[in-house]
């Protein structure tokens, strides 16, 4: 079977997934080589057989709010691959949650999670629940209502949920503290957790972290580095805050962040004492990135305009670009944008961030780019650290977690570029992680038989 028919397939099977479609379609045509070299694959249907979930629990969370209303929501856990380990990958709140959503992040993941080297299979999971103006004791209470159900499903040896968007170091202690009180036992079911109750140092660094590492790898192989280099950064989450703080670290420059509302543009940069107003401001008051802008002198805000037909953030001068928000916000406009603005990398941080047209726009025109699947592995490669400190009844240092993650996140650029070469796509890495990944789970699950 063709590329296309596999595409035609995926799309009649699924027909409102225009999400978990487009990673589909990535993937499948950078793996057509893949597939034409091995027969055997295709004999077997390694691909068709990853694309279907192995198993997706949807199920009805119901709490009570402050004001002692019945509040509905819905969860899902999406298992989709164990070929080489347990079920691992986050869990979204966030109220744009749907099937098609989490299909699209658990896909991802299969492939990502093979790339870390450590053995991980592929999940995903969440709810539509907003946590936006919640208060803390509805946070706790939604939490509780949702691993009411979840527990029945995961545990330490079988599927490892951690954190997305909407779900941080508070969310994961009271999923944890409901998950024990469930169960009656204390075990790794959970990463991100805090340190001093099985979590790893670094683990809330190692995203942001790991795609900065991953992006000077790449410049590595111009002779360049990110020092001195100009740096755009949507979002103002996990992922963004340490992207800017090792961005500031290495010797950049990060001078853009935005949320949901709006964007800043800080000509200057940020320094670590702007950082820490950020952080303060989206981890501990959670307010708009707006206050940024009314807190430090000659910086421009902006809202987000939803009908405008690219993102004016993306249109600013600059040499590197790191989208760590959402997916599908870098459109074509955009990389036309960031082309003509003189960005020559860019390292998705986010899942999927960037649309294929833009991908097709950037890699045309000499871009690096690298796909998320390898540029912010590092968080779940960290994640698979402190499931094996958890293991060992062992608690790693600062220095000797950031250590391993530099070595996984240099592994992985390293094989992504040896696979492209392989297939034919020097410098490609979405074409070359796609493959490595890839190449990893269909012989695993070619050696366990059709099941
Ligand atoms: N956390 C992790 O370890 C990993 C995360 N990722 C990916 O990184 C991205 C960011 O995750 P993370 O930083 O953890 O999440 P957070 O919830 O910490 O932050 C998300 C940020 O993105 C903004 N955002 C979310 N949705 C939208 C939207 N629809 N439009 C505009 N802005 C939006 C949020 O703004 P607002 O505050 O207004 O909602 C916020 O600034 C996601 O794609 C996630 O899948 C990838 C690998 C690992
Ligand atoms: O650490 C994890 O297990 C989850 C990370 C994640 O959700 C992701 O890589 O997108």
């Amino acid at each position: 079977m063709n590329p296309a028919d596999i595409i035609n397939i995926v799309k009649a099977r699924n027909p409102h997934e225009p999400e978990f479609v487009q990673a589909a379609e990535e993937v499948i045509l950078s793996i057509a080589p893949v597939l034409e070299k091995n027969p055997e694959f295709v004999r077997l249907r390694l691909l068709e057989r990853m694309l279907e979930p192995e198993r997706m629990i949807s199920f009805r969370v119901t709490w009570l709010d402050d004001k002692g209303e019945v509040q509905v929501n819905r969860g899902y856990r999406v298992q989709m691959n164990s070929a080489i380990g347990p079920y691992k990958g986050g869990l979204r709140f966030h109220p744009s949650v749907t099937p098609s959503v989490l299909k699209f992040l658990a896909f991802e993941q299969i492939f990502k999670n093979a790339l870390t080297g450590i053995p991980m299979g592929g999940g995903k999971g969440g709810s539509d629940f907003d946590p936006k103006g919640k208060s803390e004791n509805e946070i706790m209470k939604f939490c509780q209502a949702f691993m009411g159900e979840l527990a029945r499903h995961i545990n330490h040896r079988l599927d490892v949920p951690a954190g997305d968007i909407g779900v941080g170091g508070r969310e994961i202690g009271y999923l944890f503290g409901a998950y024990k009180k469930i169960k009656n036992e204390f075990t790794g079911v959970l990463t991100g957790k805090g340190i001093g109750w099985g979590g790893s140092l670094i683990r809330t660094e190692a995203t942001g972290y790991g795609l900065v590492y991953f992006a000077e790898n790449m410049l590595q192989t111009k002779n360049d580095s990110i020092k001195g280099k100009t740096c755009l950064v949507s979002g103002s989450g996990n992922v963004a805050q340490y992207a800017i703080e090792k961005i500031i670290q290495l010797g950049g420059k990060a001078v853009t962040a935005s949320d949901s509302s709006g964007f800043i543009y800080d000509e200057s940069g940020f320094s670590m004492e702007k950082l820490e107003f950020l952080k303060d401001l989206k981890n501990n008051r959670r307010g708009r990135i707006k206050e940024y802008a009314e807190r430090f002198k000659n910086v421009v805000y902006k809202d987000l305009d939803e009908k405008a037909d690219h993102n004016p953030l993306w249109a600013i001068k600059a040499n590197c670009a790191f989208p760590c928000a959402t997916q599908n916000e870098v459109n074509g406009k955009d990389a036309n944008n960031l082309v003509k603005n003189g960005v020559t990398l860019l390292g998705e941080g986010a899942n999927m961030p960037t649309t294929i047209e833009g991908i097709n726009i950037l890699i045309d025109n000499g871009v690096m780019y690298s796909p998320g699947k390898a540029a912010n592995a590092g968080g779940v490669a960290t994640s698979g650290l402190e499931m094996t400190q958890n293991f060992m009844g062992d608690h790693w240092t600062r220095e000797a977690v950031d250590a391993k993650l530099q070595g996984i996140m240099k592994n992985i650029h390293d094989t992504s570029l040896a696979a492209a070469k392989e297939y034919g796509k020097p410098g490609n890495y979405m074409v070359g992680a796609n493959i490595a990944g890839f190449l990893k789970v269909a012989r695993a699950m070619q050696a366990q038989g059709v099941i």
